[in-house]
Parts: structure tokens; C-alpha cells; sequence
């Protein structure tokens, strides 16, 4: 295991606008000064945005096309990609799934994760099909990693899993509004703090469709300090360096992980 250094790539996702969505980040790749980097990270539903009356239309089928572009990135600047999630088909048409994944520096697709958690709020249950897939983790660079996707992240469980499966990272990609981005910072610092993990959140920013996105990437350590963040509404390339060592350090320093009481709770 090495330490691994990591770019958050905050940018403005266009609605509904597939190929422009493509160019975009095609441009940030461009911009981000990539030479010493080990992973790139994109938000959540960054080929078409929240255009969910049309999702069907901007869906990818298995991945594709978006897997092929963002498989060809990786070889180019030699990276591994958390590709944040797009619409996506897979064998019924009649289902879109909001899907994340993630490629490594050849070019290879190592993980795949369908949101569970869809939200009311953004009135997705309508439109999109809920994944059922239990979240696994994958291994970057020697890191054992995992990846859940913005509402996701108000679910304590499906991150306590991961960090008993042995992530050391977990990746948050998301579309995450204004309204509630205290409950974003907030709970991306309590997620490291309670695993004693690296929480590494991506988010899009300003005015998408009429909804208003809050930005505010960050990247918080296993003490759930904010080691690199986004300040404003504005493009941003949010860089942290994960160290191999402080997950083990921490976990010694705070044990919680041995002061469990599994017998006292319902859930894992
Ligand atoms: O939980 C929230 O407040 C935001 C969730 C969200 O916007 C999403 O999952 O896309």
C-alpha cells in the first residue's frame, strides 16, 4: 500500500446535454494538471444532470458510451478514474439505473455500483430504478476503496459496511442542493470520523436545471479533519493526499472497531 494522491474534479454539469457533458470533462482532464495524480473523481449523473423527464434519452446502455470515453482518459493521462455515475440501462429497457464507476490506469471497468437510496426529494423514485446490489469494495493503486453515491450518504450503514469490508477510502459522488448543504459538510466529516476513514466528496455547483447545487467538495481524513475543499461556487480541483498509514493509526489511537458491541445493536 502507498500513498495515493487524489484530484476531486468540482465543475458545472450541463443539463441534459450528453456529448457537451463529454467535452466538459474532456476540458477539466485538460486543465487539472494531471502529472502526479493517481485518481481522478467526477460527480454524480455528469452526462445529463437531473434532466429526468428525459432520462431515458441521455441513458447509457452497460455504461456505454460513457465507459469507452472515460476508459480512453484513463490510458491517455495514465490515472485511475471514480467516474462518478450516469444514467444507465442495463438488460431492461424500461429500467434507468443512476450508476457509478470506476476504471483503473488501463483502462479496465473494476467496479460498478447502482444507487440504492433513491431520493424523494429530487422526485428520482419516479424515474429511476433502484440498484440491489450490495456495496463492495475495489482496490486502487493498493487501497482498498469503496463508492456510494450523494443521498446515499445519510445511510450510516451502508458506510459502516464498507469500512468492515475493509475500505480504507470511500468516494461520495453527488448533485447535492443548496438547501441542505450543511447536512453535506457535516456529514461527510462525521462519516470519516465514525469509520476512521478518507470520505472523498464530489460535488457539481450553481443553477442546473433550475435547481440550485451547493458545490463544496471536500476531502476529510480518518480524524475527520478537511484536508482540501472547494470554497466557493466555482470550478475547483480539490487535491488530497490519502498517507497508507493513518487509517491504522487512528484505528489504534481510537478503537473503536474493538469496542464494538454487536450483540447490543440490530443492524451489522
Ligand atoms: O440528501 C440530500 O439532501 C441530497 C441528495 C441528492 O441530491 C442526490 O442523491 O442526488
Amino acid at each position: 500500500m502507498r500513498n495515493i494522491k487524489i484530484k476531486a474534479l468540482q465543475y458545472q454539469v450541463k443539463f441534459g446535454d450528453f456529448q457537451g457533458n463529454l467535452n466538459k470533462v474532456r476540458a477539466q482532464f485538460e486543465h487539472a494538471k494531471l502529472e502526479e495524480t493517481d485518481v481522478v473523481v467526477l460527480p454524480e449523473m455528469w452526462t445529463s444532470g437531473y434532466d429526468l423527464e428525459n432520462i431515458a434519452e441521455h441513458a447509457c446502455h452497460d455504461l456505454e458510451p460513457a465507459l469507452s470515453f472515460i476508459a480512453e482518459l484513463a490510458q491517455q493521462y495514465d490515472v485511475n478514474i471514480v467516474a462518478g455515475s450516469v444514467a444507465n440501462i442495463k438488460e431492461d429497457p424500461d429500467k434507468v439505473y443512476n450508476t457509478a464507476f470506476v476504471v483503473d490506469r488501463e483502462g479496465t471497468l473494476v467496479y460498478e455500483y447502482s444507487k440504492v437510496h433513491l431520493v424523494p426529494m429530487l422526485d428520482e423514485p419516479r424515474y429511476l430504478a433502484a440498484g440491489d446490489s450490495k456495496v463492495e469494495t475495489f482496490m486502487l493503486d493498493g487501497s482498498r476503496c469503496g463508492m456510494v453515491i450523494c443521498y446515499d450518504l445519510r445511510f450510516p450503514e451502508l458506510f459502516r459496511d464498507l469500512a468492515l469490508k475493509g475500505a480504507s477510502i470511500i468516494f461520495v459522488p453527488a448533485e447535492w442542493p443548496m438547501a441542505r448543504r450543511k447536512h453535506w459538510e457535516t456529514l461527510l466529516s462525521a462519516r470519516a470520523i465514525e469509520n476512521q476513514c478518507y470520505i472523498i466528496g464530489v460535488n457539481t455547483y450553481g443553477d442546473i436545471g433550475g435547481q440550485i447545487f451547493a458545490g463544496r467538495s471536500l476531502m476529510a481524513d480518518p480524524w475527520g479533519e478537511v484536508i482540501s475543499e472547494a470554497k466557493g461556487q466555482a470550478e475547483a480541483v480539490v487535491s488530497g493526499r490519502i498517507d497508507s498509514q493513518e487509517v491504522a493509526r487512528i484505528r489504534q489511537a481510537v478503537p473503536i472497531f474493538e469496542s464494538r458491541r454487536r450483540d447490543m445493536y440490530h443492524c451489522l
